[in-house]
């Protein structure tokens, strides 16, 4: 029978001396979802990978994969694949001849009782075919990440885990992983990866969580997150400035930052003001009321990245 959850933790905590680099961390991923993991330098991202990965076991706490709890030995889990800090690949060898080397270490079909892909098949998926017989050695960091994922496909696995696989790849590179990862989840395997790049985690993620200082501050839909911004600032170009800053002055809970709170000139008939998304609404209504024309509106930084900033408790 198909596992409803791919993975389940509960008070996962794992220390590195007196690093505690997880601490009490609770996740719950659905089969078939595609599940971001963001947070700051240092916020357990790639640690919480790693016991996905079977590369380390957790100090406390529990963890099921695929509906099966996790022992205390260093194994990967029956259908998982993945990479964190890079994928390990011989430089010598051809990306074909590498794909070969993986695919008779583990087996080769019929392994652990499912049909593996074939090499050319993964080669396809990832868009590196023209370059199959090229040495890894000569690769740039993006077709490496690419040749990782396609390692990764070699098992089709029912629980992919990446750390950063869109880092370095170009846009036709992305579409390629993000079309890759979509298809997977579609077929109900389950995709969980690390980022920093809002965007990326927005475009291909359907939940993240948000780590910080090894703790989950957020888990849920990104456009909840997205929700969690509060206060943005937005950037808005005028007709007459002055005016537009009285008009400002009488939109309850909304704020015009003056120059030294912005640290940077933004143009004489530009302001910025922090509120609320329905209060730069409201604002934008009654400057149109009042005879001043908006010509741009905009959020200094996005509503996610807002978040990440605000729950994270990092300085504007
Ligand atoms: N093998 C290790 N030995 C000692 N400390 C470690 C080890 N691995 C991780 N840490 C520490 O654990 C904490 C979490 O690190 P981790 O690499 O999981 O964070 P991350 O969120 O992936 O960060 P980044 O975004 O920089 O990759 C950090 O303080 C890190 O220094």
């Amino acid at each position: 029978m198909a596992e409803s959850r791919a993975v389940r933790a509960r008070g996962l905590t794992k220390c590195f001396g007196d690093v505690v680099a997880l601490d009490g961390v609770d996740l719950d991923v659905p089969a078939g979802q595609v599940h971001g993991l963001v947070g700051p330098n240092g916020a357990g991202k790639t640690t919480l990978l790693g016991l996905l990965l079977g590369l380390a076991v957790a100090d406390r706490g529990r963890l099921e994969i695929l509906g099966t709890p996790v022992g205390r030995s260093l194994a990967v889990a029956d259908r998982v694949a993945g990479f964190v800090d890079g994928p390990g690949l011989y430089p010598t060898l051809t990306a074909r001849q590498n794909l070969a080397a993986l695919a008779s270490l583990r087996g080769g079909p019929g392994n652990r009782g499912t049909r593996a892909a074939g090499v050319d098949e993964v080669l396809e998926q990832v868009g590196l075919t023209d370059v199959a017989d090229d040495r890894v050695g000569g690769f740039s960091l993006g077709m490496r990440q690419r040749l990782g994922l396609a390692a990764a496909l070699l098992t089709r696995p029912r629980l992919l885990v990446l750390d950063e696989p869109a880092n370095g790849l170009d846009p036709s590179g992305k579409r390629r992983v993000h079309d890759v990862l979509d298809g997977l989840a579609a077929d109900g395997a389950t995709v969980i990866l690390s980022s920093h790049r809002m965007d990326d985690l927005a475009a291909l993620c359907s939940e993240v969580t948000l780590l910080a200082g090894g703790r989950v501050v957020f888990s849920g839909p990104v456009e909840k997150l997205a929700g969690e911004c509060g206060d943005l600032d937005h950037r808005l170009v005028v007709s007459d400035p002055a005016a537009a800053r009285a008009v400002a002055g009488e939109v309850a809970g909304l704020r015009v930052l003056n120059g030294s709170e912005l640290g940077h000139h933004i143009g004489a008939s530009a302001l910025v003001v922090r509120a609320p998304v329905p209060c730069v609404e409201e604002l934008v209504v009654r400057l149109v009321g009042a005879g001043v024309a908006v010509r741009e509106v905009a959020p200094t930084v996005s509503p996610l990245e807002s978040a990440f900033l605000a729950l994270t408790g990092e300085a504007r």
